[in-house]
């Protein structure tokens, strides 16, 4: 069977985009890590398919690289983006996710996914953990751009602390201007990838603790994103927004 397929790229974060509405491609964990494998496929951190949904204006259903899920906060802003170009939705939209549904806007070029409301990441001697979706360990160091995230990054994800789901791992270094410099080693993925919605998210968080607020402009190796929100009196957030581009890179089709 031959199935179209498109390719997005939410700041560098890459997913093969199918439009499932017919429900033809089969949810087979064998079938998405072949295509989304970057020798033998198309090659992906994730794929997502678009399908119908009863209530709301569709369903994300996202898959990593490997074939196991989770929230993708880069993949539902790249979700949106495709719900617009398949003429689902206009400028707003509500949708359902892993995570439950979520809403989002577009405006100039950008997508803006509200995230949901979280408590303050757990803060550690060396490190902050949150979960908003997924899970996200996060490190404050020096010079990001020095740090092995593949070695540091597998070397947490796989510790006993994180047994048995793992975790994602940020890597976030402060700079000027109430900006953040992020760098991911993503589960699912078992590599660094160029941005990663959910972390970002997470980190800036974070970043709060350490004095920073909102907006708090974020960098990472795919591109610029922003993250906004409010902190309650009580130390909590809410309206926050993961704010970037979402770009149509590519289309084909391949056989199942
Ligand atoms: N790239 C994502 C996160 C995808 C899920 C993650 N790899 C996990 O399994 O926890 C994002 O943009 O949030």
């Amino acid at each position: 069977m031959s199935i179209p397929f498109y390719k997005y790229q939410g700041t560098g974060n890459d997913f093969v985009m199918i439009d499932n509405r017919k429900g033809l491609f089969p949810h087979n964990t064998a079938i998405i890590s072949k295509i989304c494998n970057r020798k033998f496929g198309v090659g992906a951190d994730g794929l997502i398919l678009i399908e119908n949904h009863d209530s709301l204006d569709f369903e994300m259903v996202y898959f990593n690289a490997d074939g196991s899920q989770s929230l993708c906060g880069n993949g539902s802003r790249c979700a949106v983006s495709f719900a617009h170009f398949l003429k689902i939705i206009k400028d707003e939209t509500k949708f359902l996710t892993i995570d439950g549904p979520y809403e989002a806007n577009l405006k100039h070029d950008l997508v803006y996914l509200h995230m949901r409301d979280q408590q303050c990441p757990e803060k550690f001697d060396t490190h902050y953990f949150l979960n908003n979706g997924s899970p996200h360990h996060i490190e404050f160091v020096n010079q990001a751009e020095k740090q092995d995230v593949y070695q540091q990054g597998a070397a947490v994800r796989y510790s006993d602390v994180y047994q048995p789901n793992g975790t994602n791992v940020n890597f976030v270094e402060i700079k000027e201007n109430n900006t953040i410099y992020v760098r991911t080693y993503e589960r699912g993925v078992e590599d660094e990838t160029l941005s990663c919605g959910t972390g970002i998210t997470a980190s800036a968080l974070a970043a709060a603790d350490k004095g920073l607020s909102s907006p708090v402009a974020i960098e990472a190796k795919g591109g610029k994103l922003e993250v906004r929100f409010e902190q309650k009196a009580d130390h909590s957030f809410t309206n926050i927004w993961l704010i970037g581009p979402a770009e149509q890179v590519f289309s084909g089709q391949f056989d199942i």
